[in-house]
């Protein structure tokens, strides 16, 4: 097996595969440029994260390609069905970064009920009357503990976003394409644990009566999952969250209930157009803004590129046996 991590892969995958007498190439090898490069270097393996597309284009004019890995967990940047379909193997790490970006979600929330993001965008400038008017504006804030968490989708993300909501003393809503019932464990630094039975809801009405917080957790969509006839139904002062994908809330309609003061604020980790965001948006100073760091913290990335080479070691052995 030849490994090219084209978009990197932490220290600690790399050295597990190459304990495993895996060559492991990690080459940044420009799109334009992947194909020749897989096809001269005989890699047989391809790991990406969400920058390299793998196309049928690609997967057509690799033949020697028997494994893709995304280090992530979206892969929508991959043909995955396709290239099943061609017998290769199409693996990503499930689980790795769901706490790293439920972690986000709530640096998002916070930022918003507390107007952090603006702070540190005005507080360089300077004056007693700047300081005061700020602080005055920045009065009109809100505690989560007791209001209600709303999350749509309720994978692995979702379930870590409501532990979270559950540690801070909130009340919880989930919605889901068609109802589901799951046991959460929150478990503490003592090594106890508390066991939450949470129900959810495919009723989007009712969902947005109750939400105060909105979380989206959902893989790419389609179709918008909050448009303009969702956001009418949503509570007003309500705050959203969008760690999943651009395209699952319509950004226009979102500036639209911004300024209409239904929506309070919202945070945006993905966009439509990523990696250049609308210029609306960058402007806006009820947006707290991220550029997709979800699952971009050291302890993502380690057990990313561990899980990945454990699945690739795995998979070398069935093959060899
Ligand atoms: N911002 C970032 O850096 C990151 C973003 N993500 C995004 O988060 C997404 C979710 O990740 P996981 O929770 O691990 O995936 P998951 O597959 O465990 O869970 C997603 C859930 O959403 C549900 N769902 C799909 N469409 C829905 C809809 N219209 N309404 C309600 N529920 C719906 C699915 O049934 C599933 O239960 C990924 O697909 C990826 O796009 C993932 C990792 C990092
Ligand atoms: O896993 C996913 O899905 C993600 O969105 C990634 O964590 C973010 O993309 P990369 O930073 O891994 O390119």
């Amino acid at each position: 097996m030849k490994v090219l991590a084209n978009d990197g892969i932490s220290k600690a995958g790399e050295n597990a595969l190459k304990q495993a007498g895996i060559e492991i190439l990690d080459n940044r090898v420009a799109q334009d440029h992947v194909i020749n490069f897989i096809n001269d270097n005989n890699v047989t393996v391809l790991l990406v994260r969400s920058a390299t597309k793998v196309r049928q284009d690609l997967i057509d004019a690799c033949p020697g390609l028997k494994i893709i890995g995304r280090g992530g967990i979206g892969m929508d940047n991959i043909d995955v069905e396709y290239a099943r379909s061609k017998g290769i193997k199409v693996i990503n790490t499930p689980t790795a970064s769901s706490k790293s970006v439920a972690e986000l979600v709530f640096g998002h929330f916070i930022s918003l009920a507390r107007f952090l993001h603006e702070s540190n965008r005005l507080m360089p400038l300077e004056g007693e009357t700047h300081f005061n008017a700020m602080k005055k504006s920045f009065s009109n804030a809100h505690e989560l503990s007791e209001k209600t968490l709303g999350v749509i989708g309720f994978g692995s993300i979702g379930q870590e976003v409501v532990k979270i909501g559950i540690a801070l003393g909130m009340k919880i809503t989930v919605l889901t394409r068609s109802p589901k019932t799951e046991v959460l464990t929150l478990n503490f630094f003592d090594g106890q644990s508390v066991n939450f039975e949470i129900t959810s809801t495919n009723d989007m009405e009712a969902f947005l009566k109750d939400a105060d917080f909105i979380s989206i957790n959902t893989p790419k969509t389609n179709e918008y999952i909050l448009d303009t006839p969702q956001f009418e139904k949503m509570k007003d002062g309500v705050y959203i969250v969008n760690t999943a994908r651009g395209g699952v809330i319509n950004e226009v309609a979102l500036i639209d209930f911004i300024e209409s003061g239904k929506v309070a604020g919202a945070a945006l980790d993905v966009f439509e157009n990523e990696p250049n965001p609308e210029l609306p948006l960058l402007m806006n100073p009820a947006l707290s803004l991220s550029p997709h760091i979800g699952g971009n913290t050291v302890d993502a990335q380690e057990k990313i590129g561990i899980e990945l080479a454990e699945q690739i070691i795995k998979l070398q052995k069935e093959t060899i046996r």
